[in-house]
């Protein structure tokens, strides 16, 4: 049996107590690899390695360390197929998703922060009269602490690890203990991309121990995570009262809204990406879908039949669309959220209930696409997420019904917005309480752009110089002419 180990001081090392977890298959329920059960004793030699490495690593050139992000980049996709797989194993999601999505965004981000490094640049204010001028030195940190989730696992790891290395910081990473195979390979790719020792470790385990023991850590002045609002609200119970700089990717309850002269075809097809990519694992997934009256019966017929279509079952599938969920434990989560809906009044209209695979995959997890409709737009199932191939329909007659529906949860990450009155639809996207919206598209990604949510969704912006911004403390240094 497979057993990882934790990538520490350069090295790739066993956990100081010995211990391991069962890393399991969704897909077949069974366990097939084992990951380190790290404590504080192993989080403790990983911040002292990224304490050591910092002094050089900072005062490396921009350009170096991007240099050498863009050499991770290259060996990602020159590893494409093998990081691919082991991501579909691992997370249980299609194959074709993990080689068109997960595993080129991890390039591309390792890509995006190498080059941005070397365009960011700070301010300077002249005082005119006063005879002065200021200038802002943007320092890093020093040992930046990275948590990532289960549900895109490398393409979240290197969101986190990329801007943080390009500004000059070393990380102390932990990957999620459900999907930690990727990052995992990654350490591999940094030692052959000759990636200088404690510039990078990762620290495999339960988020309780070694999650807990990074954010707690007296010399890991800075944290970034992504993960559930519940998690997210323990770390910042920790972090704050040691005025950690602080940044939550948290979860979501996504409205996408469907106005009746909407491009039909385009919506209806996008609307099926966004409500079941990933089994409805991303935090962007549009899980509530509001439909102008006139529209709704044919939308919905026309959305129950392709959705009823849609294949679940071996990841590694080419016609697979629905791979399984990450975990029993998620699935069962899911599944009673699907019970709790019917509880609150609502319809099944397709889907609702575990899929059995045979063969090999007879104990995998895997959920049928649910479409729920009947329910009123503030109860439980329409205001708490979800996170799994399940999503509500609901009809609207005004702007004002639609955006007060979509405004009626805590969370506000993202939303959708589907009609071809544009004035209306910056109109209603001004209006809605969500950090990311997309207009007649889903998950358009501009790199460059700030990336995260407002309310419960969490706390600052990932992207482009934000994260840069975040990742560095700002100097203002005022000299008299
Ligand atoms: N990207 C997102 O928005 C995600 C949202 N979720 C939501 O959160 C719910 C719970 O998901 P979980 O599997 O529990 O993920 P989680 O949010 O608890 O875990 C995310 C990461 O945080 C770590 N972690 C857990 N407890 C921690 C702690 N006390 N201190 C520091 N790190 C800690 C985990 O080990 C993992 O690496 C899901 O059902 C879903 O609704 C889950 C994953 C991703
Ligand atoms: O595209 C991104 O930057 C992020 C996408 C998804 C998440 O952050 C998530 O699912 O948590």
């Amino acid at each position: 049996m497979q057993q990882l180990q934790n990538y520490i001081n350069g090295q790739l090392v066993a956990p100081l107590a010995g211990q391991y977890i069962d890393n399991y298959n969704p897909a077949t329920g069974q366990v097939y690899s084992l990951i380190p059960d790290s404590d504080e004793q192993d989080v403790e030699q990983a911040v002292q390695a990224a304490l050591a490495a910092f002094p050089a690593w900072s005062k490396t050139p921009a350009e170096k360390r991007g240099q050498l992000l863009m050499r991770i980049a290259d060996l990602i996709d020159q590893n494409l197929d093998c990081l691919a797989e082991a991501e579909s194993v691992d997370n249980g999601k299609p194959l074709k998703l993990a080689k068109s999505v997960d595993i080129p965004r991890a390039s591309s981000n390792m890509r995006f922060y190498g080059t941005a490094i070397q365009h960011f640049a700070s301010e300077a204010h002249y005082m005119e009269g006063t005879e002065a001028i200021n200038y802002t030195v943007r320092h890093p940190h020093g040992v930046a602490g990275c948590i990532s989730p289960w549900n895109l696992p490398l393409y979240l790891f290197t969101w986190k690890i990329a801007p943080a290395l390009a500004a000059g910081n070393c990380v102390v990473a932990k990957p999620s203990e459900v999907t930690p195979m990727t990052a995992y390979l990654l350490s591999e790719l940094c030692i052959e991309a000759g990636l200088p020792a404690g510039v990078l470790n990762i620290v495999h385990g339960y988020g309780h121990k070694v999650g807990a023991a990074i954010t707690a850590h007296p010399k890991v002045p800075v944290i970034s995570f992504t993960g559930g609002t519940k998690t997210g609200r323990a770390i910042a119970a920790t972090a704050a009262p040691m005025f950690k700089k602080l940044s939550l990717e948290l979860g979501g309850k996504n409205p996408n809204i469907i106005f009746a002269d909407c491009d039909f075809n385009n919506a209806l097809h996008t609307s099926i990406h966004s409500s079941f990519a990933n089994q409805g694992q991303i935090c962007l997934c549009g899980s509530r879908i509001f439909i102008e009256r006139p529209l709704y019966e044919k939308f919905r017929d026309a959305f129950v039949e392709k959705v009823k279509a849609m294949t679940v079952g071996d990841p590694l599938e080419e016609g697979t669309k629905l791979g399984a969920v990450v975990s029993e434990q998620h699935m069962q989560k899911v599944l009673s959220y699907i019970e709790l809906a019917q509880q609150e009044g609502g319809t099944i209209l397709t889907g609702g209930h575990q899929v059995q695979v045979a063969g090999r995959f007879a104990e995998g997890w895997f959920i049928a696409p649910t479409i729920i409709e009947g329910l009123p737009y503030n109860c439980r199932t329409n205001t708490e997420e979800i996170f799994g191939p399940v999503v509500t329909l609901t009809p609207f007659d005004t702007e004002e019904e639609v955006i007060q529906y979509a405004n009626c949860t805590d969370y506000g990450l993202s939303a959708t917005i589907w009609t071809q009155n544009l004035p209306r639809a910056h109109r209603v996207a001004h209006q809605v309480h969500s950090g990311i919206i997309w207009i007649n598209t889903w998950l358009l990604r501009d790199l460059r752009t700030p990336f995260g949510g407002m309310k419960s969704s969490g706390v600052g912006r990932e992207g482009g110089f934000e994260a840069l911004r975040f990742f560095t403390e700002p100097q203002n240094v005022c000299v008299k002419l």
